[in-house]
């Protein structure tokens, strides 16, 4: 997403630079987990990336007892109920007209916090008791290594290549996503 909104990889860069970041052989710096806390649009990035392209598309339930959906639907016991978290995250009821694009902003309040969305809303760690225990373990890994690739790195896809999403039990790919990466000059 960074190599194809330059913007929001200026402001990442932007919010890094204030922060504590400790050095590696290399004259490469990291960042630890407590230094970025504050890096409030480096993890609105990756809630819209993960909006747009969760890592589980899709899921299945089954009904454990008869019950009556939110929109009125009847299922019976043992109905199995498939649905796309991949859908949801692209629906402008849910996500407004500017559904479609790339937005971390959305995900930043006014008091520039970041925006709680109920989970119901933001599917990609699934909602309810069944809900990811990983979530914010996975943010916290997902901020360190966005951070130390972003500050030390300037990613860009190969000319040509499309990344295209393939749909299976997590998403991927289909023909991979081919980079290269650029050192930036230190400082
Ligand atoms: C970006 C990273 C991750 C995403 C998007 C994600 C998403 C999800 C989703 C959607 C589910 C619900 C699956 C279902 O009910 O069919 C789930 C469940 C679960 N996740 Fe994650 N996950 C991530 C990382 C992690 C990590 C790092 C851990 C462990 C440290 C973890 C542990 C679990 C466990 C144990 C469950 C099952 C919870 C239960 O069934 O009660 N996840 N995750």
């Amino acid at each position: 997403m960074m190599c194809k909104h330059p913007k929001v990889e200026a402001r990442i860069l932007e919010e890094l630079k204030d922060l504590q970041s400790s050095s590696w052989p290399g004259d490469f710096s990291v960042f630890e987990c407590d230094a970025l806390r504050s890096a409030v649009y480096l993890q609105a990035a990756l809630l819209e990336t993960l909006r747009l392209f969760p890592a589980t598309p899709f899921e299945e339930k089954e009904a454990h007892v008869d019950d009556i959906l939110p929109n009125g639907t009847k299922v019976t016991k043992g109905t199995r109920i498939i649905f796309s978290l991949y859908a949801m995250g692209r629906i402008e009821g849910i996500w407004g007209k500017d559904y479609l694009e790339f937005r971390p902003e959305r995900w930043v309040s006014k008091s520039g916090r970041l925006r709680h969305e109920p989970s119901y809303k933001f599917m990609s760690f699934n909602s309810g008791p069944r809900s990811c225990i990983g979530k914010d373990v996975s943010l916290s890994n997902m901020k360190i290594t966005a951070a130390s690739i972003i500050h030390n790195f300037k990613v860009e896809l190969v000319k040509g290549h499309e990344v295209m999403p393939q749909s299976s039990v997590i998403l991927h790919t289909q023909n991979g996503m081919m980079v290269s990466l650029k050192r930036r000059v230190a400082g």
